[in-house]
């Protein structure tokens, strides 16, 4: 089930990161603050009302002259164009409607995807209304009110961002194929990897970074079932700014992986896995979707016996969260091992489907509970009345408990061992949920 994506567009100062945090609120994913890497809130996991989605913000904008300012504007339309479902165009009241402004909107009216305008810093209606009116001139409908720093008019606008939702986003999708985003830093291959999976040159593969052009989503069938492949390669600017780079490519791993069942994770052998690797792979894992680690250029690497595991001790120390994906040494200029990338990947989707029963989950937690007692904090000892699936993709469980705080994070990780143990899932994250009960009513 793939959550829609809500992209916000607007020029330098607008105040776009200032309504990323009012419309993300509390629940935000910053990406980590790691040196080298992106520090802003590139994207967000938002719930309104009942529906949930991904916000991302486009931002990153430079103050420069004014000639830029628009290219980069339209760089950022662009990508808002080709990866979100519902767009939101923020304009400012202050400073009134700018020639660029215009100019996006042209753009943005084009591309046919739904846009929300939205007028910032309104901050007491009555004053800026008459203003508000002058932004029906983009044509684009109706402009909407906020001041993003007080969160005024905030919830009318969610309100209209999730009345553009397609349909049946968040319903069981009709197309039933298995959809695998490729991911991976630039140059790791991901392109050459499709390629030969599909057996024909339909992907432009390139010795340069980032230069490989728009990225589709290719159907590849093997032993008579359809794989659907999302492949991130290539980046459709080439930006002199570093952190964008890594912004757009951020933007597209993520909407990517959102609307995938599998993500293969592509690393360079010869590299060596790195902390960029692990931020992309964190995407994954954060979603809950199906991870294979696929270790590429292993033709390109001296290798003996003890290089495979070697390597992999390296790639289980830096993607240390995910110790349930499995790792694939492959070549896409031999070929070597990819074709067991197909059996890999349903083995995964079957995983992340996987329904166990209720009797049986709690037979494992009662003999899990025995073997090794419950945490006890101030003579309060926590109990474990009942364990119940209540979703798959990734599989999901509530655990139902006398005292949540009691409940360390340590204990469900044994819970989880124990069940992993059981039933393996190998390839998936699972998800647990821990409820109180009262003793009484159990
Ligand atoms: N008065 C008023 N000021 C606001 C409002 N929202 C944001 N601002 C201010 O506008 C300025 C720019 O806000 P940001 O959120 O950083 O704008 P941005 O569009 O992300 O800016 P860039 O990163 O340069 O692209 C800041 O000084 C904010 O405090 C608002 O609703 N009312
Ligand atoms: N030796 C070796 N080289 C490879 C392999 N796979 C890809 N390459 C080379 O690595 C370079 C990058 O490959 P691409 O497939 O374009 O990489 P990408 O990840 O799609 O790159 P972007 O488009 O920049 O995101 C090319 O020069 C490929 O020939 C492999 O298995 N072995």
């Amino acid at each position: 089930m793939s959550k829609p994506v809500v992209a916000i567009v607007g020029r330098p100062n607008v105040g776009k990161s200032t309504l990323f945090n009012a419309l993300a609120g509390e629940k935000i994913s910053i990406v980590k603050d790691t040196p080298g890497v992106t520090r802003d809130r590139i994207y967000a996991d938002v719930t309104w009302l009942d529906k949930e989605f991904t916000l991302i913000d486009t931002g990153g904008i430079e103050p420069d002259s004014k000639d830029v300012i628009l290219s980069q504007m339209r760089d950022q339309a662009q990508i808002a164009i080709d990866t979100a479902d519902v767009i939101i165009f923020i304009t400012d009241v202050r400073q009134g409607l700018v020639d660029a402004d215009s100019k996006v909107a042209d753009m943005l009216r084009r591309s046919k995807k739904p846009v929300i305008l939205t007028v910032n810093k309104v901050d007491s209606f009555e004053k800026f209304m008459p203003d508000v009116y002058e932004f029906y001139n983009l044509g684009i409908g109706d402009p909407h009110p906020v001041s993003a720093s007080s969160r005024l008019g905030i919830g009318d606008l969610l309100d209209e961002v999730i009345a553009e939702f397609p349909e049946h986003t968040g319903e069981i999708e009709e197309d039933t194929r298995p959809r695998i985003a490729i991911v991976g830093k630039p140059n790791v291959g991901k392109s050459s990897i499709i390629n030969r999976l599909l057996g024909e040159n339909r992907v432009i593969v390139s010795d340069i970074a980032g230069t490989t052009r728009d990225a589709i989503d290719t159907e590849i069938v093997h032993n008579g079932q359809e794989y659907i492949f999302i492949d991130t390669a290539g980046l459709r600017r080439k930006s002199k700014i570093k952190e964008d780079l890594e912004r757009y490519s951020i933007i597209r791993t993520v909407t990517a992986v959102e609307r995938a069942d599998v993500v293969l994770m592509v690393i360079d052998a010869v590299e060596g896995v790195t902390e960029q690797d692990a931020k992309i792979a964190g995407i994954a894992h954060d979603r809950g979707k199906g991870v294979i680690i696929v270790v590429n250029k292993w033709d390109a690497i001296e290798k003996n016996d003890k290089t495979m595991k070697e390597y992999e001790g390296k790639v289980r120390q830096i993607l240390s969260y995910m110790p349930y994906a499995e790792i694939m040494y492959v070549s896409a200029v031999t070929g070597q091992r990819l074709p067991k990338l197909f059996d890999m990947i349903d083995m995964v989707i079957q995983n992340q489907t996987l329904r166990i029963g209720t009797g049986v989950l709690n037979e494992i937690m009662m003999e899990a509970v025995a073997m090794q007692q419950p945490p006890s904090d101030k003579g309060k000892r926590l109990k474990l009345y009942y364990i119940t699936q209540v979703a798959v993709k990734p599989p999901t469980f509530v655990i139902f408990v006398n005292d949540k705080a009691l409940m360390h994070f340590s204990y469900t990780r044994y819970l989880e061992n124990k069940i992993r143990e059981a039933f393996g899932f190998k390839g998936t994250s699972l998800k647990f949920i821990i409820r109180e009960r009262k003793e009484k009513d159990q």
